[in-house]
């Protein structure tokens, strides 16, 4: 059953990240937005955090603030102790989009964060990962002989290539269709059980969220907050059929009632 948590994280597992009193404005030029208000949270190492809510309620301004890639308004994010005010080699993010660049080959593609960091492509560890997404073979093919799903497997790759200890995913496989959809979740599934990186996703799915989430952080509509925190102790892997079973289908239903849809 569904299981209201995250008040004993420190004595069960050790922290991986922090999000410390976390609250985001933004300056427009038709006023201020309220994006984020006081959120906190505890990531535990190796776990697969989901967060859900509604369209605006903050969950990207949140990732992006866990990458290093903006600032907030007032609290901190921390990896271990060390506080995150810019992007850090522990942190790979993967967006939406796969933000492959055309004019690159698929291999040249993923060897672009070791060119940025002026290191040497760790050839071996981007070989078996390839291989890992059933890639191997397509190195030498431009991100436009790629399919959708073809292409997030390559970002993929790209991030877990420069082995960093933190994923964070913006709504991955949100432009995908269903079958692709499901692919790419067994697969995520399957390199985080093979990896043990610590995994913050952000998804509109509550399906998807449930499928894949150790816990799940379901937030209200803005100015964004925690309005639950959710486990999901189903074991695993869990394969896809297990969305038509009736404990999942509880689960989902549980959910779906905590989430608040009305405008702020
Ligand atoms: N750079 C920005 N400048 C001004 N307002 C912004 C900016 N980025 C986000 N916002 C606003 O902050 C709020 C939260 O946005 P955010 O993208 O974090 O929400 P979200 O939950 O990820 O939304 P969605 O699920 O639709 O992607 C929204 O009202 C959005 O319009």
């Amino acid at each position: 059953m569904l299981a209201a948590s995250g008040s004993s994280v420190d004595a069960q597992n050790s922290v991986k990240m922090t999000v410390d009193g976390a609250s985001k404005f933004y300056q427009t030029r038709s006023g201020g937005v309220h994006a984020l208000d006081d959120v906190s949270i505890k990531v535990r190492e190796g776990e697969f955090l989901c967060l859900l809510g509604p369209s605006g309620c903050g969950k990207s301004t949140l990732l992006w603030s866990m990458a290093g890639l903006h600032g907030l308004s007032g609290g901190e994010i921390r990896l271990g102790s060390e506080k995150i005010t810019k992007p850090h080699p522990e942190i790979a993010m993967i967006f939406q989009e796969a933000n492959l660049l055309p004019w690159r080959n698929l291999a040249r593609n993923i060897e672009l964060p070791f060119e940025i960091k002026k290191q040497d492509p760790d050839r071996e560890r981007i070989n078996k990962l390839l291989k890992r997404v059933g890639l191997e073979g397509f190195e030498t093919k431009y991100p436009r002989e790629l399919s959708g799903g073809m292409q997030q497997r390559a970002s993929i790759v790209r991030s877990l290539a420069v082995n960093p200890s933190v994923l964070l995913m913006d709504e991955p496989f949100g432009a995908l269709d269903a079958f692709t959809r499901d692919e790419m979740n067994l697969l995520i599934q399957e390199i985080w059980m093979e990896t043990g990186k610590t995994i913050i996703f952000i998804t509109h799915s509550i399906s998807e969220a449930v499928f894949l989430a150790d816990r799940i952080v379901v937030m209200s509509a803005r100015p964004g907050r925690i309005a639950n925190i959710v486990d999901v102790d189903l074991p695993r892997p869990r394969p896809v059929k297990i969305q038509t079973t009736p404990d999942f289908l509880d689960r989902v239903e549980a959910i779906k009632a905590m989430i608040d849809h009305r405008p702020s």
